[in-house]
């Protein structure tokens, strides 16, 4: 039989960190040791000569506040020219009075100039990016230092980096008619060619029309029941893997293992049937077309952020190991969609099905069969391009997810026991399967859980754009052809824009539960997971209860908790955030397998248990958090963000 390899037990370095670890360590660490334009101060306390320094982060925002780090938004030149100017003026009647006058014409064009130029990142900036930080963490901390929109240059390159709610829309709503994807289309030209995420232009807009049925309402309630079906898999591989050989289900046996390699796997599976109903089965094997599409995500990240593209050099294919692998995967791969392709054909013929508008084949309702039963062109090039866009689209950005939010669970164990509460009461006899009604009425919490995450661990991290023309933003004179990066890292962790508890991970601040979930437009553009405008996400709804169904079954079946508590985990990039060594976790059977009403108390007290021992973990503190509450409301606590209710439009 084929090994496990997605729960093998790895050994792991590094494990997350505390809340206020990352808080420091993103603010006021650069990841080479150096100062970034000073944004390290260290401030000696009071009692210094016991040797005690601290950072002091408060030093550095006085300073940007003084504007130590704006460039100097006047024109030197007109400063130069005033006393000139002043003189020429004072020749009454003479021909002075004329060139004061074409001088102070001159002057007030420098003025509107300088004030059009944006804020220059320039001192240690190329270090910093050749630093450790993934570059979403450097440009966080300049970001801190040079404001909402500014410009990042090194060597001959330069990038306009916007981390502000309202220049964002204005980048890729009000006027996305004059932006393309840019350098994403380079980067990822070879292994999407012409699929939807690099399109542009008109071949985007007829893909998208194309596409975007597919994903339809009948659709996504489909592929649910295929969510809990792929879960309840990876339940099982997690119930395999941790034993049987004790003689009761909780009795204290564990594994530990990587689960940032299993929801990569997971989501594979899920992605596979989805979008081309083909079983990769990557929970329980390895194959040689897993291995390549695992090859072309790796070339994928590697290329985005390698600074030369080497790969464009003739012939490199032939010459470079990496390469000449990364040529082999695409040809395994596409031959592969090719396959499923024609064989989609030939039963969408042999089929007498009838297609409608929310056509869904039963014995086959993935979005492939959907495109050729709806008349796409098999033959051509596009489709397989897509496919392939979908596969990656959909694939490691809800692996991503399902990490980051499994990793910050663990670190907040009051938000975990609500949750739980809210999972044990809609699945009262343990993991079984979910439907979107579920999902709407019993699980809202829990959808919060995911869009929490997602707002701390945005995936991408950075949206890529080109200017075509020249275009204003923020006030700022934006070139034609340059390359814009958005930073919904920056804006998902600004406190302007979410208050001072913007680092801390709360469900809650969306406001009451019975509202509607967070999105562009209800936020004011603060909340930007899925994107915004004309190339927002087309399979948000699909990637929302496809995270939500594996989080609820995984979360009732097993409790979880990181093998290295103390030890940072650690981030890299790619197209999403990864961890550096791996999510190590340890992973037990719930003791408890009864539901509850999905309520519970106080937080508070159930914490205060916890730490008096009274609890041994998290899923005994939700369990005995559903029993104490019957009869409660069914909403847990709203401390909504009072910023977050304010701005919502
Ligand atoms: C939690 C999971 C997901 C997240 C966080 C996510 C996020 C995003 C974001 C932010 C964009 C906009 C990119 C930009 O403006 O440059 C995007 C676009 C896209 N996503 Fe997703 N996505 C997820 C899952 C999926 C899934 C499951 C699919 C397919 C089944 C998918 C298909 C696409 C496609 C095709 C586009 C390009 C749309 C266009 O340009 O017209 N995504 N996604």
């Amino acid at each position: 039989m084929a090994s496990s390899p997605a729960i093998k037990p790895r050994s792991f370095g590094p494990a997350p960190s505390k809340q206020l670890q990352w808080r420091h360590q993103l603010v006021s660490r650069s990841s080479s040791g150096r100062n970034i334009r000073g944004l390290v101060t260290r401030r000696s306390s009071a009692n210094e000569n016991d040797g005690e320094k601290i950072a002091a982060t408060e030093d550095l925002e006085a300073r940007i506040a003084a504007g130590e780090f704006s460039q100097y938004r006047g024109s030197k030149r007109e400063a130069l020219v005033k006393p000139v100017r002043k003189l020429l003026a004072s020749d009454q009647g003479g021909p002075g009075r004329f060139l004061a006058y074409a001088l102070a014409k001159a002057s007030r064009q420098w003025r509107r100039n300088a004030a059009e130029r944006m804020p220059e990142a320039k001192g240690d900036v190329r270090i910093a990016l050749m630093g450790e930080d993934p570059l979403f963490v450097v440009l966080y901390k300049l970001y801190r230092a040079y404001g909402r929109v500014f410009q990042l240059s090194f060597g001959p390159k330069s990038f306009v980096v916007i981390s502000d709610p309202k220049a964002l829309k204005h980048v890729l709503v009000d006027n996305a008619d004059n932006y393309t994807k840019g350098l994403l289309g380079e980067i990822l030209d070879f292994v999407m060619g012409d699929g939807l995420i690099p399109a542009d232009g008109e071949l985007w807009k007829m893909r998208r029309r194309t596409v975007v049925p597919a994903v339809h309402r009948k659709y996504v309630a489909a592929m649910t029941e295929m969510f809990s079906e792929c879960a309840l898999r990876g339940v099982d591989k997690l119930d395999a893997s941790i034993g049987t050989d004790l003689p009761e289900k909780g009795s204290g046996k564990s594994t530990s293992l990587d689960m940032e390699s299993f929801f990569s796997r997971l989501t594979l599976d899920v992605i596979g049937k989805a979008v081309f109903n083909y079983e990769f089965d990557a929970l329980s094997k390895d194959d040689a077309v897993i291995d390549a599409v695992y090859t072309l995500l790796r070339e994928a990240e590697y290329r985005s952020i390698t600074l030369l593209p080497y790969w464009r050099i003739p012939g490199v294919s032939r010459l470079v190991p990496r390469q000449r692998r990364c040529e082999e995967a695409l040809t395994l791969v596409n031959g592969t969609l090719n396959t499923l392709i024609a064989d989609c054909k030939q039963m969408v013929e042999a089929d007498d099905e009838k297609f409608m508008e929310e056509y869904l084949s039963k014995s086959d309702p993935s979005i492939l069969r959907f495109l050729v039963a709806s008349g796409d062109d098999v033959t051509s090039k596009v489709l397989r391009d897509d496919l392939m866009t979908l596969l990656i689209a959909g694939h490691e950005t809800s692996a991503a997810v399902l990490t980051w939010t499994f990793y910050l669970l663990a670190q907040n164990p009051k938000v975990a026991a609500k949750m739980r509460a809210e999972i044990d009461a809609a699945m009262p006899d343990g993991p079984s399967a979910l439907t979107t009604d579920d999902i709407s009425n019993k699980l809202r919490y829990t959808t919060r859980v995911i869009y929490e995450s997602m707002r701390l661990y945005p995936q991408p991290p950075v949206l890529l754009r080109r200017s075509i023309e020249e275009d204003m933003v923020d006030g700022y004179k934006v070139r034609s052809e340059a390359d814009v990066f958005i930073s919904v890292w920056n804006i998902h962790r600004s406190e302007e824009h979410w208050g001072k508890d913007v680092l801390d991970f709360n469900p809650d601040r969306f406001g009451p539960l019975e509202d509607p979930h967070p999105n562009e437009v209800n936020t004011g553009y603060r909340f930007v997971a899925f994107g915004a405008g004309k190339r927002k996400c087309l399979g948000d709804m699909f990637a929302l209860y496809e995270n939500v169904v594996t989080l609820s079954m995984l979360q009732r079946a097993f409790d979880f908790e990181l093998v290295n508590p103390d030890e940072p985990v650690g981030m890299e990039t790619g197209a999403t955030i990864h961890t550096k060594g791996g999510l190590n976790m340890r992973v037990r059977r719930r003791k408890d397998s009864s539901g509850g009403n999905g309520t519970v108390t106080s937080d508070d007290d159930l914490l205060n248990q916890m730490k008096m021992g009274k609890w041994e973990s998290v899923s005994e503190m939700g369990a005995k958090a559903s029993e104490d509450s019957s009869g409660a409301s069914a909403t847990p606590t709203a401390a909504a963000a009072p910023a977050a209710a304010a701005n919502a439009n």
